[in-house]
Parts: C-alpha cells; structure tokens; sequence
C-alpha cells in the first residue's frame, strides 16, 4: 500500500503541491487526472524519488521513502512523460543498455520477453529511430518493467499515439494490475481512465480535489443534488468544481 500523508512541494515561491493526501492499495489502478501544470509529474518524481517533497510523508507497505530510498527505488518502475531512448540504437540495445543501468542481471531471452509482451518482439533488432511513436511509447514501458518492479509509475504513457496502440497498451497495464502490481497513471484522457482505473484523483493547481472510486463520487455528488447523465460528466464536475477529499473521507 502506498500511503501518501501531506505532501507539499515549492519551486520559488510556488507552490507545485499542496498537502496533497492519498492512498492506493496494492494490485490498484490510480488514474491522476489534471489538467497541463495541475502536479500530476511532480507527484510522479517525488514517489519515484527523483526529486524530494518540501514537506510530507510517504510509506510504502509502512517503509518511509525518506529513510528507505535505495530500497523502495528498486520496487518502483517509472514511466517518464518523455520518452528516454537511444535513437540510433536498436530495441535490444536499448534494453541491455537499460538493464545496465539498472544495475540488474536479466539475460537477453528475459528482456525479448518483455519486448514481445509489449508487442514489440518483431522489432527486436531494428533501430528505434524506425520505430513509430507508438512503438517508443511501447519501449518506454518496456523499460520501466526491467527490474520487475511491483509499483509502476506512468506519465502520460499514451499521449500523442493512435487508438490502436493506446487500446493494446491499455489492455497490457490491465494485465499488469491483474498480476499484482500497483500502477499510478496520469492523463488527460477522461476515457481512458474510465476504462481502466479503479480509483481516480484529480489535482488542480496542486491541490487534490477528490480521491476515491467513482462510486463514491457519484454518491457524493447525489448527495449535493448533482445529477450526472454518465461518469465522463461526473468526471468533469470533479474536475471543474471539485469535491472536498474530507467529505468523502467522513463518509466511508
Ligand atoms: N523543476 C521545476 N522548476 C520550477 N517549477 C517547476 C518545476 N517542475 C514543475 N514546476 C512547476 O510545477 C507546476 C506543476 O508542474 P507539473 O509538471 O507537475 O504539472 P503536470 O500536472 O504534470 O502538467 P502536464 O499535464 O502539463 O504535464 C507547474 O506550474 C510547473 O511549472
């Protein structure tokens, strides 16, 4: 379980995050949603310990990401919002090169499989410059699972890539949660979310407006004599007006 307890980051004077507060439990799909500068990359670098919060607490499974870096870094899988590959190096190279860094001792057969889960098998020995957008993006996540990690942290992993690719990738991190890991995924997309996430969060200006199941927004929203005609709109309400996160605290 990832337990995220006031956490507030400063660049300057301001401020990226405000005592953002949550909770996701294992094997869990957290959808983040906000729209462009709401915080949503800034959360993502603080849990996969690339930048460190001005204030705030963060446990996971009870281990403090603080005192416990090193051991929590190997856990996570982080799929950054740009893609981080060499252009004129092959999709094998790329992955030995990754595994590399990662410090990790996976043979060649282990990392084709990982590629070849991600649709990316046939592609093995040519140059990612080759490679469509979607097909980066695909490489971008194969990356992240290297290490098998069991928390997975993406960054708009689907942006900017056709439908196509974006359904089987959404398929994949499906798989993923169904295996147990735990995976926090931004977007803008509305839909997606809906598709795959079991809770949702949506940040705005760095403040967490809601967190929860939709469940629990609709009810909430019930009870303020919202009525939505379907949970795309519900969404958007959240997103627009927001719901107090104490509100529904009080009510579970
Ligand atoms: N390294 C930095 N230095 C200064 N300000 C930063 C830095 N990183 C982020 N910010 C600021 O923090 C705020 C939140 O940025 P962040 O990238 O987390 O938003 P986001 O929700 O991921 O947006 P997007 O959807 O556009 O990716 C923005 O106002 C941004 O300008």
């Amino acid at each position: 379980m990832i337990q995220i307890e006031n956490i507030s980051k400063r660049y300057g004077k301001k401020m990226s995050l405000q005592n953002v507060s949550m909770t996701i439990e294992k094997g869990e799909i957290y959808g983040l949603l906000g729209s462009n500068g709401a915080g949503k990359s800034t959360l993502l670098s603080i849990l996969a310990t690339i930048s460190e919060p001005t204030s705030g607490e963060i446990t996971i499974d009870g281990l403090s990401l603080r005192k416990k870096k090193k051991q929590i870094r190997d856990r996570i899988g982080y799929v950054p919002q740009d893609i981080a590959l060499w252009e004129d190096q092959t999709v094998k190279e790329n992955m030995v090169l990754w595994s590399k860094f990662a410090k990790q001792h996976v043979s060649d057969k282990q990392l084709y499989d990982i590629c070849q889960m991600v649709q990316l098998g046939e592609k093995w020995h040519e140059k990612v410059s080759s490679l469509s957008g979607g097909m980066k993006r695909k490489l971008n996540i194969a990356v992240a699972l290297i290490h098998n990690p069991d928390i997975l942290l993406m960054d708009e992993p689907t942006v900017g890539i056709d439908i196509q690719s974006k359904l089987e990738i959404n398929h994949y991190i499906r798989q993923l949660a169904q295996q147990g890991k735990t995976i926090i995924y931004t977007t803008h997309d509305m839909s997606e979310i809906l598709f795959l996430c079991e809770k949702v969060g949506i940040l705005k200006e760095g403040v967490l407006q809601f967190s929860g199941t939709l469940e629990q927004a609709r009810k909430k929203a019930g009870v303020e004599g919202i009525t939505t005609t379907n949970d795309e709109e519900l969404l958007y309400y959240l997103f627009e007006y927001g719901i107090k996160i104490a509100d529904i605290n009080r009510e579970r």
